[in-house]
């Protein structure tokens, strides 16, 4: 297994309301470079409270109970996250672990160019870069996602919900973080683009090996994308394995119970053999045609 990027401790969470919601409970776990993990679960059990605590966006009444959170860095050093300042937070948040939330379009600024938002995140983390490395970077940056360059002239309004969701992915990867934590990151938009959005994720995670945090409700995807999936409930992993091993040996009867609930991944039309992404979507494909067409 290749190195580690994240280690998370008996890490725990609480909305301090009455009574107090124990939303994240001892999750420990190791997150490894290039690799994709997927987070699953029912609606409530604390996807994105985990995923907001790790980056330390939790807004109170959060509060992290316990544990910690250490980053590994390429030359060995290792940071806990809950030791950092605010500012030391916000220059490590985007520079060593970005994130991309569902509803990301939506915080694009809409009377700020595409361009100058963009380049906003290179004026800010990396001051010294030149205006025309800047721009060039953007450019290139937009069409690794499938974005012509001349949209980085567009104001928000004109583009698709797709091409926007896009944009915050393609600034998510500006700075070469090495992990990216992705909480329903394509869940607003249709399959079609979904599913292109998915493919070239994966593309440029084998090409530039960050890590990748998946968060979704949506189990059949993950099995596809994720190289190891943890399932949670009631803030807890109850079982965290190779994607493969959890479709075809659940040990958690949640994980079962989970399964079952997509029909789509019971049966013959879900007993799809996985392989390399391209044949994994693929058979997806073809699950969902299936289902269109009984
Ligand atoms: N601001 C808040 N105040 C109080 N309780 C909260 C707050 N936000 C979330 N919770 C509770 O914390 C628990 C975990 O919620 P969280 O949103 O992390 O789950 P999730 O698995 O991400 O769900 P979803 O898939 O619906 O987003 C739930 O019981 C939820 O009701």
């Amino acid at each position: 297994m290749s190195r580690p990027v994240l280690t998370i401790e008996d890490f725990s969470v609480d909305y301090l309301i009455e009574p107090p919601v124990h939303a994240v409970r001892d999750v420990s776990l190791t997150l490894h470079s290039g690799e994709v993990l997927g987070l699953a679960g029912e609606s409530g059990c604390g996807k994105s409270t985990l995923a907001y605590g790790i980056v330390r966006l939790l807004k109170p009444p959060a509060s992290i109970v316990g544990g910690r959170v250490v980053f590994h860095d390429r030359d060995g050093g290792d940071t806990d996250w809950n030791r950092l300042g605010p500012e030391q937070l916000r220059a490590a948040r985007w520079d060593t672990i970005s994130m991309v939330f569902q509803g990301a379009m939506n915080s694009l600024n809409p009377v700020i160019s595409i361009r100058d938002q963009f380049e906003d995140v290179f004026v800010t983390h990396r001051p010294r870069m030149s205006r025309r490395e800047r721009r060039q970077r953007c450019g290139d940056l937009l069409e690794r996602v499938g974005v012509d360059r001349n949209r980085l002239k567009s104001y928000p309004h004109e583009l698709s919900g797709g091409m926007r969701q896009r944009v915050m992915i393609a600034m998510a990867m500006a700075l070469e973080p090495q992990i990216m934590i992705m909480d329903e990151p394509t869940t607003a938009l249709d399959v079609v683009v979904q599913r292109e959005i998915l493919r070239e994720i994966s593309r440029l995670r084998d090409e530039l090996g960050f890590a990748v945090v998946f968060i979704t409700h949506d189990l059949p995807l993950l099995l596809e994308i994720s190289d190891r999936i943890a399932v949670m409930r009631d803030g807890a992993i109850v079982e965290l394995g190779a994607a493969k091993e959890l479709y075809t040996n659940p040990r958690h009867d949640y994980t079962r119970q989970l399964l079952a609930s997509f029909p789509s991944l019971t049966g013959d039309r879900g007993s799809f053999v996985r392989g390399a992404l391209d044949d994994r979507l693929l058979a997806l494909d073809a699950v969902d045609v299936a289902e269109e067409n009984p």
